[in-house]
């Protein structure tokens, strides 16, 4: 099957007076989301990141929220995870649980966390034979732009060094072109053992959500967005996130104080 270039989608970069700001409307823009996609499909797929994501996204479990979203039509992925067993504090599956997943009423047949009995490259290849299986019974559609996993939403946070889900500078895996699911045993934000999706999967989303707080990522974002990066210099990581529809940007103050 022939796909054409993946074309940018449109990006929009919102800022707000505080973190505290940031979850507030981070909460409606998903919701809003969720509802368009249940309207349109009949469900809505969502791929978390693990980080400070979980914690900002805290109001979309508190009412009205909680009470108004149709959680029973909700798909729950993630974008990146250490390989670790998932009772381990280190597990984005667990951060997720706890601050997320146990509040809400989504069917555990809808989240799709890791094997973790695997070495990190059999987690890697398990995670994408379940996606293929996914899309071939039709529960995921694929982008008929780049013919890779089409999800409604990527949750995204990124790194001080620009990493965005285990996809780090100095490292191959983020120019890998035609694996769905990879995975990394040495990555430099510890644990080492990760799996990650692949930048043609991220980029393949409906709506992508880069969600940045925090003074300590203010430099980053301003050589993400385009204001501070050095010529002939390494691309970051985040700089090559975009998505179908729209990618939109949520800063606080401090993340923005740069820019
Ligand atoms: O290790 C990871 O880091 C990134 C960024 O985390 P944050 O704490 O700086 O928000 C996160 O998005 C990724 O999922 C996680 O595995």
């Amino acid at each position: 099957m022939a796909f054409t270039t993946p074309q940018k989608g449109k990006t929009k970069v919102l800022k707000f007076d505080s973190e505290e700001d940031v979850a507030a409307a981070l909460a409606k823009y998903t919701a809003d989301l969720s509802e368009k996609s249940v309207k349109e499909k009949g469900s809505f797929s969502v791929v978390l990141s693990g980080g400070t994501l979980i914690d900002t996204l805290r109001k979309l479990v508190e009412s009205s929220y909680k009470e108004s979203v149709d959680w029973s039509k909700w798909l729950i992925f993630w974008v990146d995870e250490r390989v670790v067993p998932l009772d381990h504090e280190d597990s984005n599956y667990l951060l997720a649980w706890r601050g997320f997943l146990s509040k809400v009423p989504i069917p555990p047949s809808n989240v799709y966390a890791i094997n973790d009995k695997l070495s990190p490259e059999g987690a890697a290849d398990e995670y994408e034979e379940r996606l293929k299986l996914l899309v071939e019974s039709k529960v995921l559609p694929v982008s008929n732009i780049t013919g890779f996993p089409k999800f409604d939403l990527m949750l995204l946070g990124m790194g001080p060094d620009g990493h965005v889900a285990s996809l780090f500078p100095s490292h191959h895996q983020r120019y890998e072109k035609k694996r769905w699911v990879t995975f990394i045993t040495d990555s430099p934000k510890p644990p080492p053992p990760r799996i990650t999706f692949t930048f043609p999967v991220i980029n393949s989303a409906s709506d992508i959500a880069m969600v940045i707080t925090g003074a300590e990522l203010a430099d980053t974002t301003k050589m993400a967005l385009g204001t501070g990066i050095a010529p002939g210099s390494t691309p970051l990581p985040c700089t090559e996130v975009s998505a179908e529809g729209e990618l939109t940007w949520f800063l606080d103050k401090d993340a923005a104080s740069k820019l």
